[in-house]
C-alpha cells in the first residue's frame, strides 16, 4: 500500500465523526456506508419513514464530494427520463436536455435514487446496467462513470403502487442497510427539540464537502483489496459460513418454525461472497489492521448477504424473521478461528 494510506485513514475517521455529528443514532449505518465507499459498492437503505435515510445519504454524498444527481422514484417515471428531458424552448423549437444521469457528465460521483421501489421494472433494468457496468448508451455513444456509486432508499411501510426490485438488481447492491429510528431516548428527544435537526440542508452543511476525495477512492480500494491479508483459517471460516447459509440442513442448523432442508431457494452467489470479502477487508482497514479477523466478517455479513438469500415461497412472507435467525444460527454453529 502507498505511503498516503495513513492520511486516508485519518480522512475516513474524520468523515465518520462528522457524519455521526449530523445523523444521530446511526453509528452502524454510517460505518457500513464508509465501508461501501471503500469497496466502490452501491447501497440500498431500507427502513421506516422519516428515520433519516435521505439525510444520511445526502451527508455521505457531501463527504464524498463530486457531482451528485438525484431522482425521485414514481410510478410514471420512464427509463428515458433518467437520460434526457424534452421540452419546447422559448423560440418554439423542441429541445433535448440531458437527464439526471447525464447532466453532470461522466465525473458523476453519486446517483441518489429516492424511493426506488416506486419506480417500474423498466427503470430498474436501466439502473441495473448502470450499477453493473458503470456505463450507459445514449445519443449513439457510450458514457462511462468510473467514480459512480448508486445510493438508493426505500421505505418499508408503503406497499401500494410499489415494485419489488428483481433479484438480479438486488444482487448488484453491495449492501442493503436497515435504518431504524435511533434507539437512545436522548437522541430521539434531540431530534425533536433541537432546531438544527429540522433543516436538513443546513444540518449537512457541517460535513466538509469532499473530505473523502471521491477521485482517489478507486485506487485506495484496489490497494486495500490487495494489501489486507486473509489467513487460510479465515478463508475457511468465510466459506463455511456461506455454505451453512446455502445448505442450512447439511450444516445442522436448527431454526424454530422452519424446515432447514426446505428453507432456501437460492442466493449466496459467488458475487455475494466476493462482496463479503471486499467489505470485511475494508472494515479491517478502517480499524487500522492489515489482516481480516472473524469479527470483520460478522460485522458485514447481514447487510451484504441477507438480501441475496432467496427463501422457498412458503417461507418468503416470514423472511424478516427467518433470514436474521438463519444468520444467527450460522454464527452460533460455525467455529470461529482463533
Ligand atoms: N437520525 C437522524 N439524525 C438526524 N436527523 C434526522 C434523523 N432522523 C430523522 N432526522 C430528521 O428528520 C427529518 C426526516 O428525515 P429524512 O428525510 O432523512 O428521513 P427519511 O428516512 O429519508 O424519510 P422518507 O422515508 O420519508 O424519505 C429530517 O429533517 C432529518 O434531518
Amino acid at each position: 500500500m502507498d505511503s498516503n494510506i495513513s492520511d486516508w485513514r485519518v480522512r475516513f475517521r474524520d468523515a465518520e465523526k462528522a457524519l455521526n455529528g449530523v445523523v444521530l443514532g446511526q453509528t452502524r449505518s454510517i460505518r457500513l456506508l464508509l465501508i461501501s465507499a471503500l469497496c466502490r459498492g452501491h447501497v440500498l437503505l431500507a427502513g421506516d419513514v422519516g428515520t433519516g435515510k435521505t439525510t444520511l445519504l445526502r451527508a455521505m454524498a457531501r463527504a464524498l464530494g463530486g457531482p451528485y444527481a438525484r431522482v425521485e422514484g414514481t410510478v410514471d417515471l420512464l427509463p428515458t427520463d433518467l437520460i434526457y428531458a424534452a421540452h419546447i424552448a422559448e423560440d418554439g423549437r423542441p429541445r433535448i436536455e440531458p437527464g439526471p444521469v447525464l447532466e453532470q457528465g461522466e465525473d458523476l460521483a453519486v446517483f441518489f435514487f429516492n424511493e426506488i421501489n416506486r419506480a417500474r421494472p423498466q427503470v430498474h433494468a436501466l439502473l441495473l446496467r448502470l450499477m453493473a457496468e458503470r456505463s450507459l448508451s445514449a445519443f449513439r455513444r457510450e458514457f462511462h462513470f468510473p467514480h459512480l456509486q448508486v445510493f438508493a432508499d426505500r421505505n418499508q411501510i408503503e406497499r401500494d403502487e410499489t415494485f419489488e426490485l428483481p433479484a438480479a438488481a438486488r444482487d448488484r447492491f453491495l449492501m442493503e442497510i436497515a435504518v431504524d429510528a435511533p434507539a437512545a431516548p436522548e437522541d430521539r428527544v434531540a431530534l425533536a427539540f433541537e432546531p438544527r435537526f429540522h433543516d436538513t440542508t443546513t444540518l449537512i452543511a457541517s460535513v466538509g464537502q469532499g473530505m473523502l476525495r471521491y477521485r482517489g477512492l478507486n485506487d485506495l480500494a484496489a490497494s486495500i483489496q490487495s494489501g489486507i491479508h486473509a489467513s487460510p483459517a479465515l478463508q475457511r471460516y468465510v466459506f463455511d459460513l456461506c455454505e451453512a447459509l446455502r445448505h442450512p440442513a447439511s450444516a445442522d442448523l436448527v431454526l424454530e418454525g422452519a424446515d432447514a432442508a426446505r428453507l432456501i431457494r437460492g442466493g449466496i452467489s459467488p458475487r455475494g461472497m466476493q462482496y463479503l470479502v471486499r467489505a470485511a477487508r475494508a472494515g479491517a482497514w478502517i480499524e487500522g489492521r492489515n489482516a481480516v479477523l472473524p469479527q470483520d466478517v460478522r460485522a458485514v455479513l447481514a447487510p451484504v448477504m441477507a438480501h441475496r438469500i432467496f427463501l422457498a415461497p412458503a417461507y418468503e412472507p416470514r423472511r424478516d424473521a427467518l433470514v436474521p435467525a438463519l444468520i444467527d444460527a450460522a454464527f452460533a454453529k460455525i467455529p470461529v478461528p482463533a
